[in-house]
Parts: C-alpha cells; structure tokens; sequence
C-alpha cells in the first residue's frame, strides 16, 4: 500500500463523499467537476435535483458492500482528480491534522467507465423538486444570501455544538452534507476531519471553520465522541441498516432518499428520536381537576383539627376521626388504615325492629280499619328481612296517600320566581293600639279552663271537644299529652318550620300570570294540615279605619281580615299568608283558632291533599259592598262565581214537619232572646208573608261550597234549623217577645248548648236577657233602633263598640257564661255560653250546624239607612248589628230539640272549618251593620278579609246602593 500524503487522501476522500460511490461515471470528466466547483459556490439552490451535487451523497446512499467495508488506515488511492485536491497539490497546503491522522472512510471503488448515456441533469423523467419551497424555508433566500444573521440562528446543531447541513446548499452545506453522509455510512467519521476538509474551502465558512476547529486530533476526536454520545447519531440509519436484509435495506435506503432535507436535518435532534431528556413529572388530579405539584415548593400547611364532636364516641371511633397528623408515627399501618365504610345488613329498615303491637299509635279509626284488613294482620312471625316502617308505614297503608317524591328528589318547581318587593314580615301576631286592651276585655277563653277528655287511643281527634270549640290542646286543657295528642297544629307548625328551609317552610311567593303574587306548595300536605300563619298587626277598627283613610288610601291590594270580635288583622305587615289569592274551589281554608288564650288564624289544607307546586287558596268571601268596587274573579274553577264576592246562598228550606213546628213554638218561647237579634230582621222584610219569609229563610242560610259531601250534611241541618227558626219567626209576636225578654230578665230563660256528650262548664252562669219590647218592635218595624242585651246576674260587663263615625253600637253583656244545667235526653251538656266570644263564624260550633245563620235585608233607601243610624246611636242600648247578633248568636237554638242527641248536634270538625272559613274573610259581620248615612265605614267593622278596602270606600256609594244587612244568629239549645 503506497503512502500518499494524507492532504491528498482527505481531498480524495471529499470528493469521494461528494460524488458518491453511484455518481462515479460522471465525476471524473473536469466538466463535472467544475459543475461541481460551481454548484458548491452558489446560492442555495432552489431547484435540487438527484445528480446534483450538493444531493448525491444524500440522496444516494452508499452500496450495501460499502457498509461492510471496515476501516481502512492508509493511504486511499484518489480515484479521480477533484479540483480541490488540484488546488491543495498546486498550493501546496500541508494537510491538517497531519500524516498520523486517522481517516475513517469506505473502500474506493474501482471508477466506472464514462457513460455514453445522456447527463442525469437532462433527464426529464426524474422529478425535481424544490426542497426549500417544501419545507419553507424558501422565503428565507435572500435574506441568507445578503449574510443575514437568520442564517447562523437557523443553523441546527447537535447536543455539543457541532454544526450540521444547513437549509441552503451552499458550499459548506454540501460539505456538511458530505460529512454527514460520510458518518451515516461508516458512522465513524471523523467529524473533525470533515470540518478541516471545509475549513480548506475557500469560502468564508471554510475560514470560519479553520478558526474554530481545533487543530489537536485529540480535540476533534472529543468533539466526535460527544456527537456520538448525544444519542442520536448513534442510532444512525445505517447502523440499523446493517441488521437488515438487502431487500430491506434497499427499502429503507428508498425511504431515507425520500426524506426531506429538513426532516434529515433533525433526524439527529432529540425531538426526532423522540429522546426526551427532560425530567419525568407525574402530573395528579384530583376531582377532575389538575394538581400542580411543584417539587420545589412545600406541601401544603394541614388543615387545622375539627373541631371536636361532643358527642361521647366509642373508643375505636376516636381512633377513626383522628386526624392523621395527631396519630403515632411510629406506627405507619394505623396511619394507612383505610377507613372502612359500614353497611346496613339488611333492608332499608334494618336496624328497627318490627312493632310488636302494630296497633299502637293507631287511632280508634285506624284500629277498626286495620283489623278489617286481614293482609296488615301480623302473621306472628315478624319480618326480619323487611320490616315494615314503624312509624307510618302501616297508617299509611291503612289510609293511603297520594304519593309524590319528596321535595328534594323531584321539584318541579322553576327556581328564580320573582319576589314581591320587599315587604316587612313579621311572624307573630302583635295588638297594636288599644286593641291588646280590648282583647283583654273580652270575655274569651279564660274561663275555660277544663280539659279534654279524650283517652290516649283517641288521640283528641274528631271527638275532641278542644277540637271541635276551635281550641288547640296544650298542657293545660289536654288530657292525653302531647305524644298523643293530634290537635297542636299550631305547635306543629312551629316544629316543621323553626330550622327553615323551603322544604319545611313548604310555602313561596311567586308571580302568577294574572293576579298578581300567589303563594304556591314546596312540598305536599295532608289534608286539612296547618300550612302556614296568617300574622299581622291586631288593630281595632278605629285604627283600622284611620289606616284605610289615611295610609292605605291609595293602595290596589289591602291586606285586612276579620280576626276577632271587633278586631282586624292587618297584614300589610305580616306573614306571606297575606298573598294567598282567591278561588271559588279553594284547596285551602283559613281558620282562627285559640292557642293559649290567644286567637290565631293560619291556613290549612282542605279535605284533598295539596300536591307540590300547587298554588294555595281560600275563598275570600268577600264582599265588595259596591258593583264598584267589584272584581273579575281569574280563578278559573269550573264553579267560579265570576266575582270576588260572597258565597252564594242557598238551600231552599224544606216544609217544617208537625214535630218540627212544635219544636219550634217550644223553643221560640223558652229562649226570646235568641230571637231578638232576629226578629227584627224578619218583619222587616216580611210581617206576615210567608212567602217572604221563605225568601228571607233561603237567603238566611249560607254554606260553604268547599265540601260537597260537607254542604249536604250542612244543608240537612241547616234545614232543620231554618224550620224552626221559620217557624219562631212567623209565630212572634211582640206580645211573646216582650214576654220572652221579661222571663230572660229574671234569668229564667236558659241557654242550652249542646257539643258533645262532655260538659264543659266549669261555672254556672245564669244570663238574662232584657229585651225591651220597644227595640224589638222597632226592629220588626225595620226601624230597629236598639235592642238592649242585658245580662244581669254577672258583674261582667262587656262593651263591644263597633266604631264608625257615625255608627256606633254598644253592647251591655253581663254574662259572659250561662249555665245550662238542663240536659237532653241523650246528652246532657252545659256549654260555657259565652265562649263564642269569637269570631261570629265560631258560634256555629254551638249548635253544631252551620256557624252563620245570616238573614239579608235589603234597604233600598236611604232613609232607611239613616233610621239604622239612628240605631246605633251610642246612647241607645244596641241593637241589632252584627255585633249584637254575635252576642246573642249563642242564644238561638237551631237543633230541633227533643231528639237532639250529642251525636246529632256535634258538628265534625269539617263543618265546622267550613263554616268558619266562610266566616273568617269579609264575610262580615260588619257588613249587617252597614250605615249608610256615614257612608258605609262600618262595613270597616268587620268586613274583614281583602276585600274589606272595598267595603269602605263602598261607604261612598252607600246612599245609593242597596244595603245588605246580614244577621249572624247562632242559638243554643
Ligand atoms: C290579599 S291580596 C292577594 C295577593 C295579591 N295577589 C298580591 O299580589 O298582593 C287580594 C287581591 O289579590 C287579587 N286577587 C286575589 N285572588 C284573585 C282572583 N281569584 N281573581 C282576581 N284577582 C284576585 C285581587 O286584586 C285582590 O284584591
């Protein structure tokens, strides 16, 4: 092996690499070489093509022998002349890196003959692209050829810093190419050889690289090993091209051809190899939610201890709740104890056991059902898998329900209603004025002292005398306690709602599409179950009328109802009971009751349940006093009366049978007083007739329409009632009513009241009752000017004033009470007399027919108007206003008498509801006292209810209007 110098052997070499092994038969020619010679010095090309140069040795990768060859330390035999190992010989530049250089390269293949073909340039099937455009980087062109900076930041370089080919073909990029072939196809190329062979260029890169090349062999073969331990020349192509067969190295060979200059370009980067050298982090999440956990930061400060529960826990589950931080660290298995979840064994009811007396807490009622149901029998064995719910399950079914899903399973209720504007609430109720001092006066509940006798197993229902008097148990009249004691709505509702909530509030205000605010059900309720209070300010009908005057003058919507006696709730302040619409079919009622001595009026579920959604209403009652002040009614029931108006009266009064009439003749004659509130009313519209008082009779008795069932029981009653007191009132004569009032006088006239089969009087009162013939033939005269009540026998003295500014009637009472020693035949029962002190509407409790006993006179004139202003003149003893015939209402015996029976006389407690809600809102007691000569204001006197705005200003109209003067009687037996 001849020594060449190595100049020349690197220079062969270059031109070896440039050229390629493939591209031998047309190198060889000077022609070529200046082509080459030229190709290297110009501009980045932007049209490549295969045979081009600055291509071959990319584009055509070495033989597959070539890869085999080894390392050849010698002198390597040039194969052709290449004008740079011309130049070097002519100038005589000593080779770099010297005659012990070590130059890796392939065997030199034996030169082909020239081919006779055409050139490769001129061959038109081969593709030429233009690899710049391709990749991009064609914009850049000019920029590079004026030595933009962009140049060098574009350059790519290898973990150490050794440069690489380039975008452009320039002179330096083919050589870089060349030596980048030269390492893919041996792989062990000297990389500093390669840049010293550049250096030699003349161009100014080349004199770049002679400047940074270190002329150490020892510091390029660093720089090699640094290239080699970047991880990606390593794995070169042609390293793996060597484990594979010949077909598929041609293939890979194809593929590598194929590839753009730029893809190999970073095919020796990291993002190539996909070697990621960057730290492995493990990102956490949480709850869907990504955790950022910086390394370098400190963990989170943790969370302070709970506070600690009271309750005592048992040892095991201290060791539980304890935070992790407080435990032992020497024991890290306590730490790691997963916390066990706990589940029931069996059922949804384990854990109770099955009632062992399944009757228990059952009413009488339900006891008799349940034992007609042989399936809810118990069988003797218990049913330990399923139990059944111990508390309700059976009462349920025994008295099934509709069911809904509870409130907070499904709402169907749209949130965001809007809200009224803001309005003071306040939930209790609170006397303003001198009304707590009137309330104080008035002979309420106080004496009523005795308790219930219901047993435990009745659990005060129907039965319940409380219940029935509208008085809700406590600790002081209740004799079962208040485990089992079913009449404590009002401390019920208290109980529901204290913690708040909307599902036990279960009422909102929102907006209906026509009337205003309405209040609709969050939740369902039991029929006739308290849903909510109805609170306000308590004012006397003074103030109440100074309110309407003078704050309320210009108000759409007065919130007013009649609570009690001459009292008013006035809700403008109050309870959101206050936006409870209308309905004609109400699927509420509004009740007053006594809780602890105190009078308190809520809303309560009709005889249906209330489903959740729906809205809640009562039937107003209400009367308009004038067509003016009349108001569409939008409730939309099928039995909608068009208005908001009174409920319609009705009944046409059956013919009074022969016992029926005696009983009447009996009754009209023991008891005068009872009818001296209702004589007056009769004559006035019928002396004689009778086809009048058959009129009057009809229109005497009102009823609730809220009860089908509920109506047709009232009607039978009040049926009876309306014979007897048909036949009183045509039998009466001055002569009888004068001497009836006498014997009441002397206390000899007795009030009976039959309830139940329980005496509830505690005292015996005697009352008398002083009817003085002249008012009484003034009222059947129709020119009532007074009737005087007097009681004598009690010191008590109630003055009740209904205050109008013109009208005012004033009521002597001096009993509150009467005894009534005297008993039916089947009960015998003595009723506190006066304990309708209530609400007009409550007196129905006595006789346990219908509460209102209203008989309508129609005074067309004013004249007569102003004579029954003269009749209530407060210097005149009273007369027959509403407020008179409250009082006496207690007086009028409505039961037939002689076979009255506790079971007969005893309203149900629906009765009773219903003809107390008719009572309650403006269905106005005031309103019989109707002045018209002060314009109506007394209509302000108990008007109550919404519409009792109406009826004051309905005063104005009063001269021209009819004037309803409605009795409200009520007798006991
Ligand atoms: C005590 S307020 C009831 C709450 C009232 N909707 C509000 O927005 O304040 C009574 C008034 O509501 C209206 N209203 C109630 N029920 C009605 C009904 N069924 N039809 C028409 N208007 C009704 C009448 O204007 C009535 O004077």
């Amino acid at each position: 092996m001849a020594a060449i110098p190595m100049a020349t052997a690197i220079a062969e070499l270059d031109s070896l690499l440039l050229h390629g092994p493939s591209f031998s038969s047309s190198t060889p020619t000077d022609a070529s070489s200046a082509n080459s010679a030229a190709s290297l010095s110009s501009t980045p090309p932007t049209t490549i093509s295969p045979d081009s140069m600055s291509l071959a040795s990319e584009s055509d990768p070495p033989k597959p022998e070539s890869v085999a060859a080894s390392t050849i330390e010698a002198v390597i035999p040039a194969p052709d002349t290449h004008h740079i190992q011309s130049e070097q010989r002519e100038s005589g530049q000593p080779t770099p890196g010297g005659d012990d250089a070590i130059v890796v390269a392939e065997p030199i293949l034996p030169a082909e003959p020239p081919s006779t073909s055409r050139p490769r340039r001129a061959r038109s099937s081969l593709p030429v692209y233009n690899i710049a455009k391709l990749v991009g980087t064609d914009v850049h062109g000019r920029r590079r050829s004026k030595g933009d900076t962009v140049q060098e930041k574009k350059r790519r370089t290898i973990s150490d810093g050794t440069p690489t080919r380039r975008v452009n073909s320039s002179a330096e990029d083919s050589i870089d190419a060349a030596v980048s072939t030269s390492q893919a196809t041996q792989g062990k190329i000297d990389a500093s050889r390669t840049s010293r062979s550049a250096a030699l260029l003349n161009t100014p890169r080349g004199a770049r690289i002679a400047k940074k090349v270190p002329s150490s062999p020892a510091a390029g073969h660093l720089t090699r090993r640094a290239t080699r331990l970047s991880g990606a020349s390593a794995e070169s192509v042609v390293t793996k091209l060597s484990a594979l067969s010949k077909r598929g190295k041609k293939a890979v060979e194809k593929g590598v051809s194929r590839l753009t200059r730029e893809l190999r370009r970073l095919q020796d980067t990291n993002e190539f190899a996909h070697i990621d050298t960057r730290p492995v982090r493990y990102t956490v999440w949480s709850n869907g939610k990504y955790i950022d956990i910086d390394p370098t930061q400190e963990p989170p400060a943790p969370e302070p201890p709970r506070k600690k529960v009271k309750v005592d826990e048992s040892p095991a589950q201290k060791d539980e709740t304890q935070p992790e931080e407080d435990k032992p660290k020497d024991s890290p298995t306590a730490a790691r104890k997963p916390r066990v979840k706990k589940w029931l064994d069996k059922g949804l009811y384990a854990g109770q056991e099955a009632p062992v007396d399944i009757f228990k807490g059952l009413t009488s009622q339900e006891k008799k059902k349940l034992a007609s149901i042989p399936e809810l029998m118990p069988s003797g064995k218990p049913n330990l898998a399923l139990p059944q719910p111990m508390y309700n399950g059976l009462r349920i079914l025994i008295n099934g329900r509709d069911f809904k899903l509870p409130f907070d399973v499904c709402n169907p209720l749209p949130p965001g209603q809007p809200k009224p504007a803001a309005y003071r609430t306040m939930t209790k109720n609170r006397f303003v004025g001198n009304a707590a001092a009137y309330w104080k006066k008035t002979p309420h509940f106080e004496d009523f002292s005795s308790k219930c006798v219901c047993k435990p197993d009745d659990g005060c229902s129907e039965d319940c005398q409380n219940r029935i008097m509208l008085y809700e148990c406590d600790e002081t009249n209740c004799n079962v306690g208040k485990t089992h004691c079913t009449n404590r709505s009002f401390q019920d509702l208290q109980e529901r709602t204290k913690t708040g909530g909307r599902y036990r509030v279960g009422v909102e205000v929102y907006k209906t599409p026509d009337r205003g605010y309405g209040v609709r059900s969050n939740r369902c309720f039991e029929p006739n179950q308290i849903i909510m209070e109805y609170t306000g300010e308590i004012i006397t009908v003074d103030e109440c009328e100074r309110r309407m005057n003078e704050v309320y003058k210009d108000n759409e919507c007065y919130y007013l109802m009649s609570f009690d006696q001459n009292m008013i709730i006035d809700a403008t302040t109050g309870s959101i009971a206050r936006f409870v619409n209308h309905s004609c079919l109400p699927n509420c009622r509004m009740i007053k009751w006594i809780v602890s001595g105190q009078p308190r009026m809520a809303l309560f579920a009709g005889d249906r349940p209330i489903m959740t959604g729906e809205e809640l209403t009562y039937d107003y009652n209400f009367d308009p006093f004038s067509a003016k002040n009349v108001q569409k009614c939008l409730c939309g029931s099928p039995n909608c009366r068009g208005v908001l108006g009174p409920k319609p009266k009705e009944v046409k009064p059956p013919k009074p049978t022969k016992d029926e009439k005696k009983t009447v003749k009996k009754t009209a004659s023991k008891s005068s007083m009872k009818l001296s509130a209702k004589v007056p009313a009769k004559p006035s519209v019928n002396p004689p007739a009778k086809s009048s008082v058959k009129r009057k009779l009809k229109d005497a008795f009102e009823f609730d329409g809220d009860d089908e069932e509920e109506v047709n029981t009232a009607k039978r009653r009040k049926m009876k009632a309306a014979t007897g007191l048909k036949r009183a009132l045509s039998s009466t004569s001055l002569k009888m009513t004068k001497g009836a009032a006498k014997r009441a006088a002397k206390g000899a006239s007795t009030i009976k009241r039959t309830v139940s089969s329980i005496s509830v009087a505690t005292k015996k009162k005697r009352t008398g009752l002083v009817a003085s013939s002249k008012a009484v033939k003034a009222k059947v005269t129709s020119k009532s000017k007074a009737a005087t009540i007097t009681k004598t026998k009690t010191k008590t003295t109630i003055r009740r004033t209904v205050t109008n500014k013109v009208t005012k009637k004033t009521y002597d009472k001096k009993a509150a009470a009467s005894t009534s020693s005297t008993k039916t035949a089947a009960t015998t029962t003595q009723s506190k007399i006066d304990a309708p002190s209530r609400s007009p509407s409550l007196t129905i409790v006595a006789a346990g027919v219908s509460a209102n006993l209203s008989i309508t006179t129609t005074t067309t004139t004013s004249s007569s108007a102003a004579t029954q202003a003269d009749t209530t003149k407060p210097s005149t003893p009273v007369s027959s206003s509403s407020s008179t015939t409250k009082k006496a209402m207690p007086k009028l015996t409505l039961s037939s008498g002689k076979k009255t029976s506790s079971r007969k006389v005893t309203p149900s407690r629906k009765a009773i509801e219903s003809g107390l809600s008719l009572g309650t809102p403006a269905s106005g007691l005031a309103k019989s006292v109707f002045n018209n000569k002060d314009k109506a204001k007394a209509g302000v006197g108990a008007g109550a209810g919404p519409g009792m705005g109406a009826g004051l200003e309905a005063g104005a109209e009063a001269k021209k209007t009819p004037t309803r003067i409605k009795l409200v009687n009520v007798s006991k037996k």
